[in-house]
């Protein structure tokens, strides 16, 4: 079965309707650069709000350690996600599981990074360019991913309800990821668009 995680989450709402929609995990976006940031006390009310086993991923992109730290002590992420430049070495020193993104934007040119952390729990392949922020609505070559990746795979970038279908068939992720795809603004998830979402996920599993 395909794990789903919607991500750039900034409402209680929507949060909860994710869980009760069967969503594996929920994403909290920090970084500054993202028009889905939430603060501190935003995310500890939404973390509060989740009943059990809802994954929680703290996203960062090329943040200062200190803010990780922060977010670490007071919202008690599960997971991080580092989206910039960071590191495995880097990435590793919160001594927490993390997702490393990477950026697929330039095509068969970022596979080599594909092999940079060894550390990570899951790769998280999306669609913008290096450098880029992330939530982006941008997709990548499906053909590009390698079938040898030895991590789980999480496939990202413009994903939404009416492509996530055919995503799924033709990488076998071990989950998808979406943030615009189901939403009707930056950070404000649309219900409908979100059950769409993971309904087409489950049928595609099932075929
Ligand atoms: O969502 C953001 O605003 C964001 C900003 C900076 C770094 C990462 C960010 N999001 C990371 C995600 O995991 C998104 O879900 C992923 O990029 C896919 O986004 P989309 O293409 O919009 O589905």
């Amino acid at each position: 079965m395909t794990r789903i995680k919607c991500c750039g989450m900034t409402r209680i709402e929507d949060a909860l309707l994710a869980a009760h929609l069967g969503v594996d995990a929920i994403g909290l976006v920090f970084t500054a650069r993202s028009k889905r940031r939430v603060s501190l006390a935003q995310a500890r009310e939404i973390v509060d709000a989740l009943p059990p086993f809802v994954t929680t991923v703290a996203l960062f992109m090329d943040d200062d350690a200190g803010l990780v730290q922060e977010v670490l002590d007071e919202v008690r992420p599960a997971l991080l996600q580092f989206h910039g430049s960071e590191r495995d070495p880097w990435c590793m020193q919160f001594d927490r599981p993390f997702l490393k993104a990477i950026a697929m934007g330039e095509g068969a040119a970022a596979l080599p990074r594909l092999r940079d952390y060894p550390h990570a729990a899951g790769l998280l392949l999306d669609g913008h360019g290096f450098g880029e922020a992330g939530g982006s609505g941008k997709a990548f070559d499906w053909s590009l991913p390698p079938a040898d990746l030895t991590q789980p795979l999480i496939l990202a970038g413009g994903l939404d309800p009416v492509n996530v279908g055919a995503a799924v068939l033709r990488v076998r992720p071990w989950a998808v990821d979406v943030a615009s795809g189901i939403e009707s603004a930056p950070g404000i998830k649309d219900p409908a668009r979100m059950a769409a979402f993971v309904r087409a996920v489950r049928e595609a599993d099932a075929g």
